[in-house]
């Protein structure tokens, strides 16, 4: 109501005292009941002088010229779009004639062609050429070319462009049903187009958020592909491949998501039928949240402890059909369903699987790694953790999806943050843009360094994985470890930090930020759950640290390391710090080689101890527990080091003109001493700075901050997302964010009609009944 009232302020001119939202508390509320006749007369309970009376009574010419006044200055783009609404500009409408419908047409509910001047000042001033840029984020000018032909395609589809209205209004059902759609359309076009893996990784990408059929690429077909024998996948990835199956990867339960170990659904052999009998015997046993389960697979991997003669051989992969293929329904001995509504937009439908003694061949366990003979004899070929391998591809591929993710924020928050004027800098000046203040830029920049970081890290992790992955498909596990340590820990940062930086963007957006016409609280809430799927953060951490505290005790016995820890093997006795002036902070060597010693020191401080508590007496695994916290600071340690590395390796190689190469250091130098500084506590306990190093790194912070803000909006620019990915009313490429934000609430439900049910249902009769009351 409050609203309304404002809004008659604002097209009366802000003539309150006569109409508007003051006024109210003056004036009492009617006393008779509301018709319809007189709705129209009476806002918030007040009578309103004539000519704000514009459908009910004739117009004086005074308000007439009121109207064409402000008519005019919404065409000048003077007056706030905001601040009208659709249906007091319809009445407009039929008051004034033709001419005057033709110029409200540019006003209400609708989008201007140009770019926003704000928006288009930040582009005019780029220090390089974004397009350079793109083309490095895509691998080359061809590739942008094949990436925008694929966005052309897919975007010019009504269903993708709709897409970002169902998601912003529509009910959990239509969304699903949204995203089914999208995935069968995409792997539609992917047979007829004969689409190669990369263009339908790409076209997968420009989806945006939800595939409900998006673990059958994720998951169902990496996991054939990982743990099936070549007479198991000429049978079954050749029909995943085709479609004609759909799939889903089952290993989590609803005791157990972490601790492989303690997996209890059982596949328990029966020699005499050559069969294997699935179970889920316990509520706790129950496979719960994998994606695509609820509503849409028919067919799963499901991970179950095999169990031959009553002994136990560990978790292992089996091909399960769960619904029929002519109706759908489950199978018989299978309850399956979605879990319920969660945090956010269910992107894909989450479901839960009960088995009851569920009987498939002996042929259906996936047997690359071990084999069960018909006998019931077991023989392994490979460690149990071979069956993690579908986990270790996943975390590669969630690494760089936090690029994905923390990319579209920062998009929207820089953009929104250059067309927003708020308060004053500079009294005698018009309001700044909001991307003026320091404070906003150190919301802003150390995600938009940690996008470009994760990005090069993330590509990386990718190259050492595919070398890797063709090793162990023939059979050389030697470099498994590094890779597990690798991808855990990556995973674990990037989720982690991606998460933190879109919240703290969100909030960049102020109030706005909190909308879902924004997109970036959406982003929020589907980057929010990345922190726990495939390896929760602490225990992928952990995971790391493992590995470092045994690398570490190699080093000590003068084994020279190579790898991602090489440089626990080197000398650090003779450690000074390497910043002696302050121009030394911009030098990556330097950066790094501090990085490189905090580990260093994180890593052998935790070992030491870890071993004293043990002959001290301890049992390991309680000195373990007892140094956890210290163990992830040092995993957390390593994995920033790693990525500044990266990053700044990236650059060394780079093929690019001079100035794209400057603005890229600016951001890998920021990126490195804004991790000194959010952790000074730790970079000067292990003396790897001191005092006055810090106090150079703090000053080089601020002024890399404004280094980095003339380059702000080119720098989000050049990930080139198209507004169809973005969703964001505020983050658009045209800028135009109060008229998007104004478009966006005309398409809520809620607005369709202009006076809701629960006005009649229940207002009404309650305001009667208060005016009807004597005190
Ligand atoms: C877009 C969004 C898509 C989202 C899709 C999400 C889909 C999912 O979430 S699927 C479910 C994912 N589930 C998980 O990630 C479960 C996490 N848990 C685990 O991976 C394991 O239980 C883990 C790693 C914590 C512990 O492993 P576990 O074997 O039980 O015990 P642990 O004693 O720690 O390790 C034993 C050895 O195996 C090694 N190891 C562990 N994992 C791996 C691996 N993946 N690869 C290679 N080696 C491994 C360890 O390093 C250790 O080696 P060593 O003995 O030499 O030190
Ligand atoms: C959106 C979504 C999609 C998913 N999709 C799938 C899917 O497709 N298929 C599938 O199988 N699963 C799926 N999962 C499940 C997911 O993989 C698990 O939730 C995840 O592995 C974490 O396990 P958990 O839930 O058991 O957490 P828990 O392990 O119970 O974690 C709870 C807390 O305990 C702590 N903790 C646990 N163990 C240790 C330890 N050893 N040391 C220190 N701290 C510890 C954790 O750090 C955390 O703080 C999905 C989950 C979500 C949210």
């Amino acid at each position: 109501m409050g609203n309304r009232c404002r809004l008659r302020t604002a097209i009366c001119h802000g003539n309150s005292r006569r109409c508007g939202y003051p006024g109210l508390r003056a004036h009492n509320p009617p006393t008779f009941p509301i018709t319809q006749r007189s709705r129209r007369t009476y806002i918030c309970g007040v009578k309103q002088p004539p000519h704000c009376q514009m459908t009910t009574h004739k117009q004086d010419a005074g308000a007439q010229a009121t109207q064409m006044n402000m008519l005019m200055d919404i065409k000048r783009g003077r007056l706030s779009h905001l601040s009208i609404t659709r249906c007091v500009f319809n009445q407009l409408l039929i008051k004034s004639g033709r001419a005057l419908k033709k110029m409200s047409n540019t006003a209400v509910g609708v989008i201007p062609s140009h770019v926003n001047p704000d928006l288009q000042e930040e582009r005019d001033r780029a220090s390089f050429n974004v397009t350079e840029l793109t083309n490095i984020i895509d691998g080359g000018a061809e590739k942008t070319l094949l990436r925008k032909r694929l966005e052309k395609l897919i975007f010019s589809d009504p269903d993708f462009q709709k897409f970002p209205d169902i998601q912003t209004f529509g009910t959990n059902s239509e969304f699903y049903s949204a995203t089914v759609l999208k995935s069968t359309k995409l792997f539609k076009l992917r047979r007829e187009l004969k689409w190669t893996d990369e263009e339908f990784d790409i076209a997968l990408r420009l989806g945006g958020q939800g595939h409900a059929l998006g673990l059958q690429h994720g998951m169902f077909i990496p996991g054939l592909e990982r743990l099936a024998t070549e007479e198991q996948k000429a049978k079954w990835l050749t029909l995943a491949k085709q479609y004609k199956i759909i799939g889903t990867y089952a290993q989590t339960e609803m005791g157990h998501g972490t601790y492989l170990k303690g997996l209890e659904t059982t596949a328990t052999y029966d020699p005499k039928t050559q069969e294997f009998i699935l179970n889920t015997p316990k509520i706790s046993s129950i496979k719960w949240w994998p994606g695509s389960l609820g509503k849409s697979t028919n067919h799963a991997i499901v991970l179950a402890t095999l169990v031959i003669k009553g002994k136990k051989y560990g978790m292992h992969p089996f091909f399960v059909q769960i619904r029929s293929m002519t109706d759908h329904t489950p199978m018989t001995g299978i309850k399956v369903g979605e879990i319920g509504a969660r945090m956010g937009r269910m992107t894909s439908d989450n479901g839960y699987l009960i088995l009851n003694n569920i009987r498939i061949p002996r042929e259906n366990m996936l047997m690359k790694n071990a084999q069960v003979s018909p006998d019931g004899s077991f023989t392994a070929k490979a460690p149990n953790q071979a069956n993690y391998a579908t986990m270790v591809m996943v975390r590669v591929g969630l690494s760089y999806y936090s690029y994905q993710l923390l990319s579209r924020g920062v998009t929207i928050g820089v953009r929104y943050s250059a067309v927003r004027r708020q308060s004053k800098l500079d009294p005698k000046e018009r309001e700044p843009k909001i991307l003026e203040y320091q404070t906003q830029q150190y919301k802003l920049f150390p995600g938009l360094a940690l996008a470009y970081a994760i990005f090069f890290s993330s590509r990386s992790l990718r190259m050492k994985y595919m070398e890797a992955y063709q090793e162990i498909k023939n059979g050389n596990l030697q470099k498994l470890p590094e890779l597990h340590c690798e991808s855990a820990g990556m995973k674990a940062f990037c989720t982690d930090n991606m998460l933190r930086e879109l919240e703290i963007i969100r909030q960049s957006c102020g109030g706005h930020g909190y909308l879902n016409a924004s997109g970036i609280a959406m982003l929020v809430t589907i980057a929010a759950p990345m922190v726990t799927v495939e390896g929760e953060t602490t225990v992928m951490y952990l995971q790391v640290a493992r590995y470092l505290v045994k690398r570490f005790a190699n080093a000590s016995t003068g084994q020279q390391l190579d790898g991602c820890t090489a440089y626990l093997s080197m000398d650090h006795a003779a450690y000074m710090c390497p910043l002696m002036s302050e121009d030394d902070c911009r030098n990556m060597s330097r950066l790094c080689d501090i990085y490189s010693y905090r580990v260093y020191m994180t890593v052998s401080r935790v070992a030491k101890q870890l071993q004293t508590d043990i002959m001290n007496g301890m049992p390991q695994h309680f000195a373990f527990n007892k140094n956890l916290v210290n163990l992830v600071r040092a995993a957390k340690a390593h994995c920033y080091y790693s990525v500044v590395k990266d990053f700044s390796k990236a650059i060394q190689s780079m093929q690019a003109s001079p100035q794209t190469i400057k603005a890229l250091k600016t951001l890998c130098c920021f990126f490195a001493i804004h991790g000194i500084t959010e952790e000074s506590g730790d970079f000067l306990e292990t003396e790897s700075i001191g005092l006055e190093q810090l106090q150079w790194i703090k000053r080089l912070q601020g002024t890399l901050l404004a280094e980095i803000r003339s380059d702000a909006v080119a720098l989000v620019d050049a990930f080139d997302h198209h507004d169809i990915s973005l969703s964001s009313a505020i983050g658009s490429y045209d800028g135009n964010a109060y008229e998007r934000l104004f478009d966006s609430a005309q398409k809520d439900p809620m607005n369709k009609e202009e006076v809701h049910p629960s006005y009649f249902q229940y207002l009404r009769p309650f305001i009667q009944e208060m005016n009807k009351a004597k005190l």
